[in-house]
């Protein structure tokens, strides 16, 4: 598995290809499974029965090797599958850095939405292929796949900054996001 670089890290170029989502070279990938995503969607049932059962990839995440160390500029691409669980659409799992500092995420293939909660505020962008998401320090912040195919983005953070993923357990996320019977996204309260 490929691994990040030893710091401190000498400049140099990374090959990227929006088409067939790689970065090259390559750090570490990972794949979130439903199993992962535990107290995460509305329907705790629902989840529980897919994480038994086929426990299918809802996402994967593809590193550069850039150290996620402070003062570093990693990036990634994280393609998640189309899908929804109980009607809740298909998402990553978000997270808040603890050290509050800003992100940008590109969008490269499909339809998606980036959802941001700072607690008591709820933003929601729809992405599309070139649209630039920007998540402002201390927004947390969630993607979702709103399409029919897979959605990819990619994303340029602090290396310092840290994921908390306990944030969104205990705070929530704001809104879930679902389709109406039009296939628009219909974003609900938070509830749960
Ligand atoms: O970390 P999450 O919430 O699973 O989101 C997916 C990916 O988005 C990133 O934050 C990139 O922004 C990765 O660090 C992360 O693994
Ligand atoms: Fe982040």
């Amino acid at each position: 598995m490929p691994e990040y670089l030893t710091p401190p890290v000498s400049p140099f170029a990374i090959a990227f290809d929006a088409e067939r989502l790689t970065l090259s070279p390559e750090g570490p990938t990972l794949t979130r499974r439903m199993s992962d995503l535990e107290g995460l969607f509305l329907d705790q049932s629902a989840w529980a029965e897919s994480a038994a059962g086929d426990n299918p990839v809802v996402y994967t995440v593809t590193s550069s090797p850039v150290p996620e160390i402070n003062r570093e500029l990693p990036q990634s691409i994280t393609t998640i599958f189309p899908g929804a669980t109980a009607g809740e659409l298909w998402m990553t799992k978000g997270h808040q850095h603890p050290d509050h500092q800003g992100e940008i995420y590109l969008a490269l293939k499909g339809r998606g939405g980036l959802l941001m909660f700072d607690g008591e505020r709820v933003e929601w962008l729809d992405m599309t292929p070139g649209t630039i998401g920007y998540i402002p320090p201390g927004w947390a912040h969630r993607s979702v796949n709103t399409g029919d195919e897979p959605y990819a983005f990619l994303a340029v953070y602090p290396g310092g900054a840290g994921h908390d993923y306990g944030w969104v357990l205990t705070h929530g996320m704001g809104s879930r996001a679902y389709l109406d019977a039009s296939g628009s996204v219909d974003l609900r309260p938070y509830a749960g």
